[in-house]
């Protein structure tokens, strides 16, 4: 499930729980990765082009972004000293992944000097099923790190370990006169990690349920998910539907027209995609762009960004 959230909405009191959560409970890991839900926050910055040139496409890779601080800080491993760019803090709509002010300082990062583009957050998380099967070990996932991992790095890993803890990729691309910036965290789930999902999905402006063409199974938690964000979701929420792994249609379970159908039910977007040959993975996250409303340049420093007020010196300051 991708969800792109609503810049209203923070939750700050909250920064850092997920990840540190995650930390804690690392014992219990082995556990976690026999159980279905996997759990992907994706943040994408929406900002307008006032040049003509296009910037390239940026990927950036930082793994244990949680690291940093429980407050939703800066990533730890990071040499650079952090300050916020231009007197403006944009805050995260998810700052319970830790995002404060972290994306402000990527898209910093991958656009330096931009201050002249105006921008929008939205956050995005996804959840991808696979089938509840405790013993069956060998059940992996649906594709969800491979989709991302094609998406940012363009790179497939047959033997790509599963997801412990969590990690975080970045991309920024250029979509019609905006630049929207991807933020994705990254964090596997398990089913008492399920009360927890509204944290991820709440705020959220859209999102993209992931399921495994050659398991019915994963088609149905699909629904599942569907039906939660339906009724507990943010209003209004875009919706898309990805059927991963369809390099492998020859043993599929889940055919195309049963999920064009329910998507069409939904009113959500439907792709079937294949991270292994990089079929529609693009697509996708067009498919999410084109979704999210083009932005107000007016709107500018009024949603997702706090402006921070340069306070007058002491010298400056009089005693009335
Ligand atoms: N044939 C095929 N295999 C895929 C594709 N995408 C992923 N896989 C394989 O599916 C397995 C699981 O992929 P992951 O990306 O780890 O799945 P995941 O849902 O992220 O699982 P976790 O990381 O455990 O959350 C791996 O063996 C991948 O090589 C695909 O498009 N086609």
């Amino acid at each position: 499930m991708i969800l792109l959230a609503c810049p209203s909405s923070y939750r700050v009191l909250s920064a850092g729980s997920i990840p540190l959560y995650a930390l804690t409970d690392m014992p219990s890991r082995l556990v976690v990765l026999t159980l279905p839900a996997f759990f992907l926050c994706v943040t994408v910055s929406v900002r307008l082009r006032q040049e003509k040139a296009a910037p390239a496409l940026t990927p950036s890779v930082c793994s244990k972004p949680w690291a940093g601080s429980a407050s939703g800080g800066r990533p730890r491993n990071s040499s650079r000293p952090w300050r916020p760019k231009s007197g403006i803090c944009t805050l995260q709509t998810n700052a319970s992944f830790g995002a404060v002010f972290w994306g402000s300082e990527s898209v910093q990062a991958v656009l330096p000097g931009r201050q002249d583009l105006l921008e929008k957050d939205f956050l995005m998380s996804i959840a991808s099923q696979v089938p509840c099967c405790p013993l069956n070990t060998g059940d992996t996932g649906v594709g969800k790190s491979s989709i991302v991992c094609r998406f940012v790095q363009d790179h497939f890993d047959h033997n790509i370990s599963p997801t412990i803890g969590a990690s975080f990729m970045t991309k920024t691309v250029p979509c019609g006169n905006e630049l929207h910036k991807f933020l994705i965290w990254d964090t596997a789930g398990q089913e008492r990690f399920h009360s927890l999902a509204p944290m991820y999905y709440r705020g959220s402006a859209a999102a993209v349920i992931v399921y495994d063409i050659t398991k019915q199974d994963s088609f149905h938690t699909l629904k599942k998910w569907v039906k939660e964000l339906k009724e507990h979701g943010p209003e209004n929420i875009v919706m898309a539907i990805a059927g991963n792994k369809c390099d492998l249609s020859d043993i599929r379970e889940v055919p195309l027209k049963d999920a064009k159908e329910y998507a069409e039910s939904i009113g959500a977007i439907v792709v079937e995609t294949s991270a292994k040959n990089a079929i529609n993975i693009e697509e996708l996250f067009q498919g999410i762009s084109r979704q999210i409303p083009p932005l107000d340049p007016h709107e500018n420093g009024n949603n997702g960004a706090i402006k921070l007020v340069k306070q007058p010196s002491q010298a400056s300051r009089r005693c009335c």
